[in-house]
């Protein structure tokens, strides 16, 4: 089966070209939804969470902004992090490969935000990375509620600047376009990625 990683800096339009693989019909594991679960109230990150940072956990529930306020930006807190949540979400992917390989699937696309940040580059065969201007990316930033310049740029400082990760790409797709347009881009992608 081929791993086909998709990622992305923020706003580039990974999570709507992630949909266009899944109308293909092709498995999209998502990362980032798999990490809302086991944060959730019942999901299985919560207790791990919190013996780790006690302080994380409010209603039985892992609050992201609290956490992320514990972690980001000290490497050796995200370690602590990582070493907590990655063995959960190795389950749960081992989980998403064998229901894929069962109905005969031959290629799926995991949707990870952060795969060169965490290494996760080794794990994948191909790498397709969005991309587009980066004023472009910024205007559709901005557009979000809740988003201020000064979080846009403290969350860009610790990405991998686009350039980097469209040279280590093995496809970028480019979404300063139409939809319709990158439809077609990630059409002909599967058609690729199927005869490769
Ligand atoms: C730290 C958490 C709570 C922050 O959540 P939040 O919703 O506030 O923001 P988001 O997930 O977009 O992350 C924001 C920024 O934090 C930094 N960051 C988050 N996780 C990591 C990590 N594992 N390694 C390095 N930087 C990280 C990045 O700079 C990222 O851009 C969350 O990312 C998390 O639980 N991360 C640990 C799980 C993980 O390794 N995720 C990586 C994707 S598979
Ligand atoms: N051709 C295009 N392809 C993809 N997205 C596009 C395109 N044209 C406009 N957009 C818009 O760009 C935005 C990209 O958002 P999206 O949530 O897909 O990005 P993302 O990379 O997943 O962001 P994040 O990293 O914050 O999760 C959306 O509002 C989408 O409608």
């Amino acid at each position: 089966m081929l791993l086909v990683g998709l990622t992305g800096s923020i706003g580039m339009g990974k999570s709507t070209v992630g949909e266009m693989f899944r109308e293909l019909g092709i498995p999209v594991y998502d990362a980032d939804a798999e990490i809302h679960k086991l944060y959730a109230r019942g999901g299985a990150g919560v207790e791990p969470i919190r013996a780790a940072f006690p302080e994380a956990v409010v209603d039985d529930q892992v609050d992201r902004q609290r956490l992320s306020k514990l972690v980001v930006g000290n490497d050796a807190e995200i370690e602590r992090l990582e070493k907590v949540i990655h063995p959960l979400l190795t389950e749960g992917r081992a989980a998403f490969f064998e229901k894929a390989e069962k109905e005969g699937h031959t290629l799926v696309v995991l949707d990870i935000p952060l795969i060169f940040e965490t290494g996760g580059e080794n794990k994948v065969h191909k790498i397709v990375v969005v991309s587009a201007p980066a004023p472009v990316q910024r205007e559709r930033v901005l557009a979000r509620p809740d988003m201020t310049a000064e979080k846009f740029e403290a969350i860009l400082a610790r990405q991998v600047p686009d350039a980097e990760k469209r040279e280590k790409a093995d496809f970028v797709i480019n979404t300063h376009c139409s939809k319709e347009e990158t439809f077609e881009q990630i059409k002909a992608l599967v058609e690729d990625l199927k005869n490769a």
